[in-house]
């Protein structure tokens, strides 16, 4: 698996400091939205929004999980589930149909890699309950989550709500729900 680690710092303070409530955002590669600008999924909006809210801040960390594309299936078949999606598939509906896994994506190496660099516990950009369980353990703690909500439009409208119903994504900008 490929990984970028992109580490955005105070700039009198020159590392992670003492690694307590770092602002995180560890995002799955998404060609399409991330480089190409896709309308169909929130991908590319939702990394310009936490850097954002890093460059705010003036600390925070990005990894980038490049081995993640198309939640881990590959980029060969997220074109595929497109056109499934294309003929009335849902994003779900198409992994399946493709014998695949909805989610094939594995956290480990980039929570060993925030480890590595320093970070001890976390406030976790994510909409996706599912990246708590997947980034605790290996001596970090998410100690809040920190919604990363771009604009619903009619490009992304069903993608959206089939996360939101059929893999538990949040959308509402309520910090203090429970960490699952
Ligand atoms: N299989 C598949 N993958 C997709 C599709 N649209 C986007 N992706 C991939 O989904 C991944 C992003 O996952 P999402 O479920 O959108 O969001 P998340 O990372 O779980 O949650 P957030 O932290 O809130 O962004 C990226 O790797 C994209 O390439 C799709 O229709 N099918």
């Amino acid at each position: 698996m490929w990984f970028i680690v992109c580490c955005l710092l105070e700039s009198n303070q020159g590392d992670i400091g003492n690694g307590q409530n770092i602002l995180v955002r560890v995002h799955s590669e998404c060609l399409t939205g991330d480089i190409f600008g896709s309308a169909r999924c929130d991908c590319g909006n939702q990394l310009e929004l936490a850097m954002q809210l890093i460059e705010k801040e003036g600390r925070g960390v990005v990894v980038y999980l490049r081995g993640h594309e198309g939640r881990g299936i590959g980029l060969g078949h997220k074109l595929r589930a497109y056109n499934l999606q294309d003929e009335g598939h849902d994003t779900v509906q198409a992994n399946l149909e493709l014998g695949l896994a909805i989610d094939a994506r594995e956290y480990g190496i980039g929570a060993q890699m925030l480890r590595d660099i320093g970070v001890r516990t976390m406030r976790l950009m994510t909409n996706n309950p599912a990246k708590f369980t997947g980034l605790k353990g290996y001596g970090l703690a998410v100690v809040a989550r920190v919604p990363v909500v771009t604009p619903i439009t009619n490009e992304n409208r069903r993608y959206m709500e089939t996360k939101h119903k059929k893999m538990g994504h949040i959308y509402i900008s309520d910090t203090n729900q429970p960490l699952v």
